[in-house]
């Protein structure tokens, strides 16, 4: 399959319940590896689009095509043993044990038994309910969360490409729903997926999409990445929508990367001898909240991160210190003029893609570009 090929293709899905348009002519295309979250109010037709993909709903008009294929040529218990689903109730079966719910769909599509142990074992470990400890285990014995796992872990034993998630986190209190969040996030097996997600929770959309689809009343009132969906909305439901919790993901959603043309305007005299006196230099790819956090940290604790060139809130999502990355006495001597280098280099060729350079930044300075960025992005 040529990689630009969508791995979902929907066009003109509409679905009625009496006299109740609940989706209404819906299409979009999903790319591998592409994470859509379905956001959207109570009742606004996210979980009915959702099972329109798998056949959970047969749909009154409009196609589906998973991986080229119409999924009405294929038999519906065939479609979604290629197809992952996660629900929050979890469904797990309550007479088997942990390691045979992992062992349901690879069973029926025969698998060997080896294989299936080896498999489940694997993926028991990676989502952290250790298997000689679990795998025997009930799931009225686990926690929610445990349960959640278990959950995610049956959806993905088979490795099928798709996996569909309708509200996974929506059972747990907001900490384990964090924390699982997190996990979920950092999951190698589930960065390859093409994943559809419904949540009604605008932090966890933000968090975990690529590109978001907010409905109301059935109808797609936006389709785009989380930052269009925020800047430049399509509509005042859109703004609406996001208003309460506007600045909140502005410093989540804005890196440091996105700053450095208001970065490298700021002459401020203090922000200079800041700048030479106090270095904190961070790599460029982190949020303007980590940032914030890192700036706000007691001075020890930011010496001892930017000394290792990466602040502590970004360690796992920080790539490797970039070869574009000055040597530390030439940053020492001129960094203004670095900051100023970084952005006429981003203005030129756009934000460095794989490459993180580091941005010497005050608390002040960033402050005073977050609120010019923002103004900058919103401008039609
Ligand atoms: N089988 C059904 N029969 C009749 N009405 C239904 C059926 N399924 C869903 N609906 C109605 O369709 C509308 C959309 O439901 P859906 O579950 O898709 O919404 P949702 O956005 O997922 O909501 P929530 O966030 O509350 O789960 C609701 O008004 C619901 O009552």
């Amino acid at each position: 399959m040529p990689h630009s090929q969508p791995v979902i293709r929907a066009r003109g899905l509409s679905k009625r319940y009496g006299p109740h348009a609940v989706v209404q002519d819906i299409s979009f295309d999903l790319l591998a590896g592409e994470t859509l979250v379905l956001l959207g109010p109570s009742g606004c037709g996210k979980t009915t689009l959702l099972k329109t993909l798998n056949r959970l709903v047969e749909p009154d008009a409009g196609t589906v095509e998973v991986q080229g294929q119409d999924v009405r040529a294929q038999r519906p218990e065939e479609l979604r043993r290629g197809i992952g689903y996660v629900i929050q109730q979890v469904g797990l079966l309550p007479h088997l044990t942990v390691a045979e719910n992992v062992a349901v769909v690879p069973k029926l599509l025969g698998h060997p038994a080896a294989q299936i142990q080896a498999r489940t074992e694997a993926l028991l470990t990676r989502l952290h309910l250790a298997p000689e400890r679990y795998a025997n285990q009930y799931p009225r014995q686990l926690s929610g969360g445990q349960q959640q796992r278990v959950g995610l872990a049956r959806a993905l034993a088979a490795n099928p490409p798709i996996i569909l998630l309708d509200e996974p986190f929506g059972a747990l209190d907001p900490i384990t729903r964090a924390g699982i969040r997190r996990e979920f996030r950092e999951l190698d097996e589930l960065r390859q997926k093409t994943v559809v997600l419904v949540t009604h929770d605008v932090t966890e959309a933000f968090e975990l999409a690529d590109r978001i689809m907010l409905l109301d009343g059935g109808q797609v009132q936006q389709l785009g990445t989380p930052r269009e969906l925020l800047f430049q909305p399509a509509n005042d439901f859109v703004r609406r929508f996001f208003e309460a919790e506007r600045l909140t993901l502005q410093l989540r959603t804005l890196q440091l990367d996105d700053l450095l043309i208001d970065l490298a305007r700021s002459n401020d005299s203090e922000h200079i001898n800041n700048l030479k006196s106090n270095q904190n230099i961070i790599q460029s790819n982190v949020t303007v909240q980590e940032a914030l956090e890192l700036l706000s940290a007691p001075l020890e604790a930011r010496r001892a991160a930017t000394t290792a060139h990466k602040t502590p809130a970004a360690s796992s999502s920080a790539g490797a210190v970039s070869s574009t990355a000055p040597a530390s006495e030439e940053l020492a001597s001129s960094p203004v003029l670095w900051i100023q280098h970084l952005a006429n280099k981003a203005t030129e060729q756009g934000p460095p893609a794989a490459a993180s350079p580091l941005v010497p930044v005050t608390l002040p300075a960033l402050m005073a570009a977050f609120g010019q960025a923002v103004q900058r992005l919103q401008r039609p």
